[in-house]
């Protein structure tokens, strides 16, 4: 497993440069065995015993805030950058006497992420308190859902490069131990100026979904590779908007290292990570932190970590020794939460319209990014590698398969002008698909006019530039302006090729002499020579004869 990380890192690094969908720290963790510390004068030993390497283990915790319009047990609503404590019902500032009414959209929200991450979906859920003494938590409580949560069980697939070759997609896979409803807190805002701690409670009470990941990861990029995996799967559902940055999918890494075979380490929790690519970078740097630590004759404490991404480190926040006594205790003023399994199953003192029904949630799933992936490699026969440029890019799927239907060109060659061409120039300008200024139509005449051999690739690639700019414009209208259209006049082209075959004796001394990659260059200055609008076919062949 680890080998495959380190090829898979270098690997992902190289794609993106034409598919930015993987974090780009790299995955050398330094394995130390104890035998190098031991020192070159005892070779023998070396030999007879070779301790095992230490490897990174590593666990995620995620909190997805659900997209709902209001929050999980009041009617307040759900919005981000209002105006501080303007979102807060009674119920959320924990005034006596209110009483949580539980959102059927943040339930149905778990029941479709849990199934979509094939986990089983508990007929019968329980809310406990999780008490904890932080300003931004009123109630001194969380309702979370300890002893039996909605949904077990399940497990994710994500895919990063490995192998020998370090080019082939290999599948992964970690369980997930459970999704649980839960609460989100208020926010404390620090004003040093003052010396003061200023509570906003908008986000208190938001519905979050918890997902507890098995410690089945080994580094940085297969945890990063997994948190962008589920971050597709839950914005295919719209169950979770998924923008790390703004706080909606929050990841805690837990890292630990051992040695295969071996009980699990003890492991710290790095807090703080509000990226994919950090998240990859924060792993590493503390699994590597870790390995140290143990080499130096040291321990690794049980605490809690930051990650600085100025620094790239991870630095202690608290330390987690003294087992936090959360004092569980069931929710009373909530009544177990049901689920059905179909409608066959409701019984007749049920409201048909308050219920949540499985089956129904089931037979409504969209398409989930593996499914798509697969089904692009499937009907197009693209590589799996642009499959997932595609998925990774919202809209971008819609955007190649709406060219694709207005374009004779098949669509291995289309994908290159969608992911490098058009992907490149949006990446550039830090422009959504939804912003470009080409159409999908407008690619597709692009494409038909170098199809039908109209206009060279070299030519097509610079009305591609041209449209780009002049946005509006069409390929058609940019051929013609500018007579960029393929030169087919043979007599014209007999006269440029003969000039340069007269100006490069050497090259065409090498041509006879069984060289043939030469007349590529010769090629190569008859384009120059036309601006790229010869037609590449009736130029190798005069020039083919001309060297013969
Ligand atoms: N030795 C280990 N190395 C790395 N990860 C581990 C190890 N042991 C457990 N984990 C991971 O730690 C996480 C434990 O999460 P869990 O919610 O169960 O408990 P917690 O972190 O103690 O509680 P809290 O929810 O308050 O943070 C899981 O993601 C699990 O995979
Ligand atoms: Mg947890
Ligand atoms: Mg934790």
């Amino acid at each position: 497993m680890a080998a495959s990380c380190v090829a898979a890192s270098e690997l992902l690094h190289n794609m993106r440069q034409t598919s930015i969908f993987y974090p780009k720290a790299s995955c050398l963790i330094r394995r130390i065995s104890t035998t190098s510390i031991q020192s070159d004068s005892q070779p023998q030993l070396k030999a007879k015993s070779v301790p095992q390497q230490l490897v990174g283990v590593v666990g995620l915790e995620i909190h997805a805030q659900i997209n709902s319009s209001t929050k999980l047990f009041s009617g307040s609503p759900v919005r981000f950058s209002a105006p501080p404590n303007s979102l807060v019902s009674f119920f959320d500032a924990s005034l006596p006497g209110t009483l949580p009414v539980l959102n059927k959209r943040c339930v149905e929200a778990a029941v479709m992420t849990g199934l979509s991450l094939n986990c089983t979906i508990n007929r019968k859920s329980l809310f406990d308190r999780k008490h904890y003494f932080y300003a931004d938590l009123p109630a001194g409580y969380q309702i979370t859902q300890h002893r039996r949560p909605i949904a077990v069980d399940g497990t994710l697939t994500y895919s990063l490069f490995g192998g020998k070759k370090k080019n082939q997609m290999i599948r992964k896979k970690v369980h997930i131990k459970q999704i649980q409803l839960e609460q989100d807190s208020g926010k404390s805002l620090h004003d040093d100026a003052r010396s003061q701690t200023l509570i906003d409670l908008n986000r208190a009470g938001v519905g979050l979904m918890e997902l507890v990941m098995e410690p089945d990861m080994s580094c940085g990029e297969e945890a990063a590779a997994a948190v962008r995996e589920l971050q597709l799967i839950l914005q295919a559902l719209g169950t979770c908007q998924g923008n790390m940055s703004e706080g909606q999918l929050r990841v805690d890494a837990n890292v630990s290292v051992h040695r295969p075979g071996e009980p699990l380490g003890i492991r710290t929790e790095v807090k703080n990570i509000n990226s994919v690519r950090y998240l990859a970078r924060a792993i590493n740097y503390e699994i590597q932190r870790q390995i140290d630590v143990l080499q130096r004759g040291g321990t690794v404490q049980s605490e809690t970590r930051a990650y600085d991404s100025k620094s790239g480190e991870t630095i202690p926040m608290r330390d987690k020794e003294g087992l936090q006594d959360y004092r569980f205790m069931p929710e009373p003023n909530l009544p177990p939460l049901i689920v059905y399994e179909d409608n066959a199953s409701l019984t007749t003192c049920i409201d048909a319209c308050q219920a949540v029904v499985v089956q129904k949630i089931k037979e409504g799933l969209p398409e989930l990014p593996s499914v798509k992936r697969d089904r692009l490699v499937q009907t197009h026969g693209i590589l799996p590698e642009h499959s997932f440029t595609l998925v990774n890019e919202e809209g971008l799927v819609e955007f190649f398969e709406a060219v694709l239907k207005e374009t004779k060109k098949e669509p291995r060659k289309v994908i290159g002008w969608v992911t490098n061409e058009l992907l490149g120039h949006l990446k550039q300008q830090d422009l959504s698909v939804s912003q470009s200024p080409i159409s999908p139509s407008a690619l597709a005449e692009l494409l038909e006019l170098h199809e039908m051999g109209h206009i060279s690739s070299s030519v097509a690639k610079q009305v591609f530039q041209e449209m780009w700019r002049s946005s509006g414009k069409t390929a058609l209208q940019i051929t013609q302006e500018q007579d960029l259209g393929l030169v087919s006049d043979t007599a014209q082209l007999h006269s440029i090729c003969q000039q340069v075959v007269d100006s490069h004796p050497d090259e065409v001394q090498a041509i006879r002499n069984g060289n043939k990659k030469v007349l590529n260059k010769l090629m190569g200055l008859v384009q120059k020579e036309t601006k790229g609008r010869a037609d590449p076919v009736l130029v190798r062949g005069i020039l083919q004869k001309k060297t013969s």
